[in-house]
């Protein structure tokens, strides 16, 4: 209904949509579809876990150096984001051991809020989307699908983009990042309690984003 989505001054209220779910799930597919779709600006927050590491990397730091990590967070800088190498696969599993530390956390954090406090709203996706930096979203999905189809899916990427890899090492990246990402204390992966989970192993790309379309809706209206 129309009435249930404007505000008290009669304007939409921003459409909020978090995004969350463990690696290759399909969560970044979603994510930039979705926010085309809707017309709204979207963040992949991984890439900023992503650029502290390539930082921290790229400074000769060691990736267990926390205070380092801290300042490369607090020091991050948009242009950072648009580095190729942030899609590496090495880069997921640096960008996982910097997220665990808190002051990377709370750097980042702020960052994120302030994008996601656009007036029509925004789409972001990542790990803690819906439990931490916007609990307040009307819309949150968790997007999950088997550790072995997210692999072919990570592999089939990889190789697109010339990496040359196995199917069975990055099936074991995905684990042991799973692993680590739901257990670490600080702003671990979960689905929030409010969050529509959508399992995409069986759908396609086209398939996973109908349905997500269809979850929307039905939350935007409720
Ligand atoms: N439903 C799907 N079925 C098959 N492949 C998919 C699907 N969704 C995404 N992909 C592909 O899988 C890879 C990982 O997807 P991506 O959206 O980057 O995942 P995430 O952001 O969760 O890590 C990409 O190459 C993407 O094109
Ligand atoms: N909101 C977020 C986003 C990513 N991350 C961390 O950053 C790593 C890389 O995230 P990503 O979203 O780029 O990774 P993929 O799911 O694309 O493989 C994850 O494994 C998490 O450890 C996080 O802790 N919180």
């Amino acid at each position: 209904m129309i009435t249930d989505s404007l505000g008290a001054h009669g304007r939409a209220a921003p459409l909020l949509i978090a995004i969350d779910g463990p690696a290759a799930s399909g969560k970044g597919t979603l994510a930039k579809r979705l926010a085309l779709h809707y017309g709204l600006p979207h963040l992949d927050t991984g890439l900023l876990y992503r650029a502290v590491a390539l930082t921290l990397i790229d400074e000769g730091s060691d990736l267990d150096d926390t205070g380092a990590a801290a300042r490369a967070a607090s020091a991050l800088s948009a242009e950072r984001l648009s580095d190729p190498r942030l899609r590496e696969r090495a880069m997921g599993e640096a960008a996982s051991r910097v997220s665990s530390v808190p002051e990377v956390r709370a750097a980042l954090l702020s960052w994120q809020r302030r994008f996601a406090e656009n007036a029509e709203g925004a789409v972001l996706d990542g790990r803690d989307i819906g439990t931490v930096v916007c609990p307040q979203a009307r819309v949150k999905l968790f997007i999950i699908a088997a550790p072995e189809e997210r692999a072919r899916r990570r592999h089939r990427e990889l190789l697109g983009r010339g990496e040359e890899t196995t199917l069975a090492a990055i099936l074991a990246d995905i684990r042991a990042r799973d692993a680590r990402d739901s257990s670490r204390a600080a702003a671990p992966l979960k689905a929030a309690e409010d969050a529509v989970v959508l399992d995409t192993t069986e759908l396609d790309a086209e398939a996973a984003f109908a349905e997500a379309v269809a979850i929307v809706e039905r939350l935007k209206a409720a």
